[in-house]
This record gives structure tokens, sequence and C-alpha cells, in this order.
């Protein structure tokens, strides 16, 4: 049902995939992002080993400024349901309250050690969100000059993130807890999500006309590619484009057999703070409404992530 674009073929040979996957679905599968699947394999043992150690070294490294730990039940991304029973760790390049680099050994050592590993995925991940986002652009037809103006959002210091997560089988759990979700139905609040999963572990869902249409699982196709990401559409998408591009409302339901944990290794893809989210100008997207509220890419974030961390 989701398209399947390869990212590394010209503009030409995608753009009719890609604008139905942004207007229809606001979902894709992206091959051609050159990432080994030894690669995403390390990353998931890595994620494990981190998630593996006590409870009490998880819990020295709350999130603050939307890095670090999370744990089960302080998210909640869906206000009519149950807090989310999962944990997660965020690991990004930039502090959002002061914008500085953040230094890499307030970390748990586990990631310490795996810095080059963690550094390869954040750079690989980025170089797709930049190449995707330029077909996008091209796609929708903008001057070569507004996409010259609009690229650079990507560059230089941004928020994106990186978040390993994990939502733990429900079979020993005694707490009171949904028992349909691990994510509440929510938008993602960025430019781009891309999202690698394991065979075996689905239950993320989107949902297109009231309906859930679940997520598969799609293997490598080819021995030097790994399997192709998941990728949706963030809010600011939806605001550049006034609603043409479809930020999709998507959830991590669980499994009927209540067995069986779930990982996701997540790359929120964030442009600079001070980006406008004006509409871009283009032969498919209508103009900017009056009332469109005139916020920054920033603006937007802090607003979404305080409504999450109620
Ligand atoms: O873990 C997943 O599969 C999806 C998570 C998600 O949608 C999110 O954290 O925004
Ligand atoms: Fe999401």
């Amino acid at each position: 049902m989701l398209q399947i674009i390869d990212i590394s073929k010209p503009t030409e040979e995608i753009k009719s995939n890609l604008f139905k996957a942004c207007t229809e679905q606001g979902f894709l599968f992206v091959k051609g992002h050159g990432i080994s699947q030894e690669h995403i394999d390390s990353m998931f043992s890595l994620s494990k080993d981190f998630f593996n150690v006590d409870q009490s070294i998880k819990d020295q490294y709350p999130i603050k400024n939307n890095v670090g730990y999370t744990s089960f039940k302080q998210e909640q991304l869906d206000s009519r349901k149950t807090k989310d029973y999962k944990e997660a760790y965020n690991i990004g390049p930039v502090n959002l309250q002061d914008g500085k680099i953040d230094n890499f050994s307030v970390h748990p050592t586990t990631f310490v050690e795996n810095k080059h590993l963690i550094d390869i995925t954040t750079e690989s991940l980025t170089n797709v969100s930049k190449k995707l986002f330029e077909h996008i652009l091209k796609t929708f037809e903008l001057e070569q000059s507004e996409i010259d103006q609009l690229k650079p959002c990507l560059s230089g210091n941004n928020n994106t993130m990186l978040r390993m997560l994990r939502y733990p089988q429900l079979r020993d759990v005694r707490e009171d807890v949904d028992d349909e979700v691990r994510a509440g139905a929510h938008t993602d609040y960025g430019l781009l999500t891309l999202l690698f999963q394991k065979e075996g572990q689905q239950g993320l869902q989107l949902n297109i006309d009231d309906e859930w249409l679940d997520i598969d699982y799609l293997p490598p196709d080819n021995s030097s590619e790994g399997a192709p990401l998941v990728v949706n559409f963030g809010d600011l998408l939806q605001f550049w484009t006034n609603g043409v591009i479809k930020s999709t409302v998507h959830r991590v339901l669980v499994p009927e057999s209540r067995q069986r944990d779930r990982y996701s290794i997540v790359c929120f893809v964030h442009p600079e703070n001070n980006t406008s989210l004006n509409g871009w100008n283009s032969p498919k997207i209508p103009s900017d409404p009056n009332d469109k509220p005139r916020v920054s890419a920033h603006e937007h974030l802090l607003m979404r992530l305080q409504q999450t961390y109620l």
C-alpha cells in the first residue's frame, strides 16, 4: 500500500510516486539510503545493551531539553489514552535550550563507548533526509532560487534527534496499562521522521480516512543495503505546503499476544531553529491563508514538546 521510493534515482523518475506519498499517505518506504544491514543490526544491539542496564542507571539520565532517558508512562502522545508504556533514549547534537553542542560525555557509558557508531548513524540519516528533502522541493516545482534558500536549513546547527525506543512485552507487567496502545496517536513535530524497525516486531499504524493501517516490515532486497527505512512527513512540511503534504497521525499498537518486545530506532529531522514556515511558492500548493500562524520551526517544536511532557 505504501510507496517504495529509491532516493538514489533522479527526481524525474520518482516524482509522481513521491507526490502520491506526500499527498495521500504521508508515509513511504525509502530505498537507496546506502546503510548496510550490518550497521542497522549494530545499532539495534547497542540499543538493547542500553535498555538492559539497571533501571537505577537509566534513571540517572532523565530527559532534559529533549535529550536523555524517558521512562515508562512518562510520555503521553495521545491525551485521551493512558501514558505510553515505553522507554526511550534521545541523543542529539544540540541542546534545545541554549542551542550549544552537547558534550557527548553526558551520555551513559554504553553510548559514549560507541560514539563513532552513533555519529555515523546520525550523519547517514541526515544525508538521507537532505536528499529526500531536495527531491520533495523539486517535486513541488519550486524555483531553483527558493530551493537554494530552503536546503541549508538542514545543515549547521539543527535539532535533529536520534531516538532509541523499546516497547516491552506486557506479559509480566502488573501495572494498569492501556491494552491497546504502546505509543498514542500523534503526528510528528519536525520535518521528516526516518525509522528502522525489526522483523517480527511490527505494530506501527497510520491513520487514513479514520482507518488504521498496519505498516509492514520490508526486508532488504540486496546484499549491499539494509532494510528500507520507514519515513513519514512531519508538521513542518504540512505547514510549508498549507496542508498539501500530510503529517499523518500514527500510533504503535500492542501485539495481540502481548508477548513481544518492539525496538525501533528513529531519527527526527528538524531544521535550524529560525527556519520560517511561510508557504512555498509552488504551482501545486495554495498560497498562505490570512489566518496562518506565523511561527518558526523552533517555536512549533517547543510547543509540541510541552504538550507531550505535561
Ligand atoms: O516506535 C515507533 O515505531 C514509532 C514511534 C513514533 O511514532 C514516535 O516516537 O514519534
Ligand atoms: Fe511518531
